[in-house]
């Protein structure tokens, strides 16, 4: 291999894709190091899955330029293939072949040398715990099972970047969290960059950096700690009888802008539980429960976007819903 491996592992710049009125990305810069574990964070519909399929030159991009692993995305895509593995969301594993079976035909594609191929594998199955059920039937599989053998596969011909686009999204919270486990194994055991596209909270907190995208931009690059110490605030829930005169009282008395997210009056303040007795004596109403928390992803999102990930998501649900209604 040629390229220098202290170079970026991805470097994008002012990289843009439309769909006819849509414009998906909207020019975005960014680099990746070599052995990151980087992070697209954002609602359905923001542009992860088009910036991640540009990448993997699985999009051609309408503007701007992106290197992955050293090789230019467009005039280079056989070399950045080479150099990738991939996890998509819709599984592409045969369920009529073993899982064995199933890796001996990706590395038969990738050109994976006859004498290492054996090894491989098994180093591969091993580190997502499915050695011991390499003859089974992939269509035998659990759904967790399924994604762990798509990440052995997308390892297997050691790609120096693994693009992982929502590697958890619809399973279980105990198998997220032990797909989570063969990740940070796999960042030990191979010198390697992850790439990987979530709209999990919890799930961003495991990158070293995470940009967070919406509406085709990316609105502010950091790691998980930076980010939420720049909010600098809490986040105060709370219940009332009475939202929009809640709202209202907030406005009137302290000068606080608040809006009803997830269901309950939310707004920031620098110490969340000080001001929980001066909000019962001066709010004027009943309040009937009220809860503080620390700065979390969402409320760096909340911070740097207006609004929470899932009202967002449910916005761009609703407008999906309106366009399906129109046609
Ligand atoms: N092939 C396509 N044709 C037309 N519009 C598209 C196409 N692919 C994506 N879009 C639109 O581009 C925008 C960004 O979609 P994208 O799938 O990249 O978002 P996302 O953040 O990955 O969301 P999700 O998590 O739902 O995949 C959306 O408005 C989507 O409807």
């Amino acid at each position: 291999m040629t390229s220098d491996r202290k170079a970026p592992a991805v470097s994008v710049r002012g990289l843009r894709k439309s769909f006819g009125q849509v414009e998906a990305v909207k020019g975005v810069d960014f680099e990746v190091a070599p052995g990151e574990v980087f992070g697209f964070l954002g609602p359905n519909g923001a542009g992860k899955t088009t910036t991640i399929s540009m990448l993997c030159t699985l999009v051609t991009p309408t503007g701007g330029t992106a290197r992955v692993a050293g090789h230019d995305i467009v005039t280079e895509r056989d070399a950045v293939r080479r150099n990738i593995g991939l996890v998509f969301q819709d599984p592409t594993l045969d369920g009529y072949l073993t899982a064995e079976q199933n890796l001996r035909f990706h590395a038969d594609l990738y050109g994976v040398p006859k004498s290492l191929v054996g090894d491989r594998i098994r180093q591969v199955m091993e580190m997502v715990g499915l050695w011991d059920r390499r003859d089974s039937k992939v269509s035998t599989f659990s759904g967790g099972m399924k994604r762990r053998l798509e990440i052995a596969r997308g390892l297997l011909h050691s790609p120096r970047v693994l693009f992982l686009d929502e590697p958890t999204v619809g399973l279980d919270p105990q198998t997220r969290s032990a797909i989570w486990g063969y990740i940070n194994k796999l960042r030990h055991l191979e010198d390697i960059t992850i790439f990987m596209t979530t709209h999990y909270m919890d799930e961003a907190e495991y990158c070293d950096r995470i940009a967070i995208m919406d509406h085709g931009e990316i609105v502010v690059i950091d790691s998980p700690e930076a980010l939420k110490a720049s909010v600098g605030k809490d986040r105060v829930q709370i219940h009332t009888g009475d939202d929009e005169a809640a709202i209202a009282a907030l406005k009137e008395r302290f000068d606080i802008d608040a809006a009803v997210h997830d269901g309950a009056v939310t707004f920031a303040v620098p110490s969340g539980e000080e001001f929980v007795p001066r909000l019962f004596a001066e709010l004027g109403m009943p309040i009937r429960s009220v809860s503080v928390s620390r700065p979390s992803l969402d409320d760096v999102f909340m911070n740097y976007t207006g609004t929470t990930i899932r009202d967002a998501e449910a916005d761009a649900g609703a407008s999906i819903m309106r366009t399906m209604a129109r046609r």
